[in-house]
């Protein structure tokens, strides 16, 4: 089966998601990307990395941006980027109908999705912060998957998030994905030893003066 016939994400998988987000703000999607498409994915991340196609990436926006590595260290290009490809768009063609799914089912009023690819080299790591940003409430849901076959207990890189019941820490594992609400739920990047791979995106609603954004 092409990865196109197999995106969107299963139902199943979406239902289950849906109900965690409205339960507790947050979702584990495992193992529910095609192995295919993952592969090709990581495979245009390396490209983009060794043809130096990824930039350190900052904190803040417009003008308030920063380059700090001792806060974030990874490196990134956005996927709709010309240096990205046929991988790049079956993925964001997969998330359309997600994004479809999820406003049916939560009604969030989202409409549109940007991502990026992720490398967080050994020794980097994103501290504590929420997605949203303060001029700038447009974000609303963040999804990340992982794009890491090889990572092991003890490579470190996980993704903390800070929950009422305490701290949650998710392992980047190949093909894992999670969603969360992004002006609720504060999360941190432990320190990776390995090179550590991801998309990274938001789910955007339309912003309520677009004259303004
Ligand atoms: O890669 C992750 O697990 C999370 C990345 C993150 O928090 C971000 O890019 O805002
Ligand atoms: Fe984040």
């Amino acid at each position: 089966m092409s990865d196109r016939a197999r995106l969107p994400l299963p139902e199943t998988a979406i239902d289950a998601a849906c109900d965690a987000l409205a339960a507790q703000g947050w979702a584990a999607l495992e193992d529910a990307f095609p192995p295919p498409l993952l592969h090709r994915l990581r495979a245009e991340a390396d490209a983009l990395a060794s043809t130096g196609r990824l930039r350190p990436a900052g904190i803040g926006r417009g003008r308030g941006h920063q380059a700090r590595h001792d806060l974030r260290g990874d490196a990134t290009c956005w996927l709709d980027d010309p240096a990205c490809g046929a991988p790049a768009r079956d993925f964001l063609a997969g998330m359309d109908a997600l994004l479809t799914a999820l406003n049916r089912r939560l009604l969030l009023g989202l409409a549109s999705l940007e991502a990026h690819y992720a490398l967080y080299p050994p020794g980097a790591r994103y501290t504590r912060h929420l997605d949203r940003f303060r001029d700038d409430d447009s974000r609303t849901l963040s999804l990340v998957l992982y794009l890491n076959p090889d990572w092991r207990p003890g490579d470190g890189g996980e993704l903390r998030l800070f929950l009422p019941e305490g701290e949650r820490d998710l392992p980047p594992r190949f093909g894992h994905a999670v969603l969360f609400l992004s002006d609720r739920i504060e999360h941190e990047v432990l320190v990776t030893r390995i090179p550590r791979y991801s998309i990274a995106g938001w789910f955007r609603r339309r912003p309520l003066d677009p004259l303004r954004a």
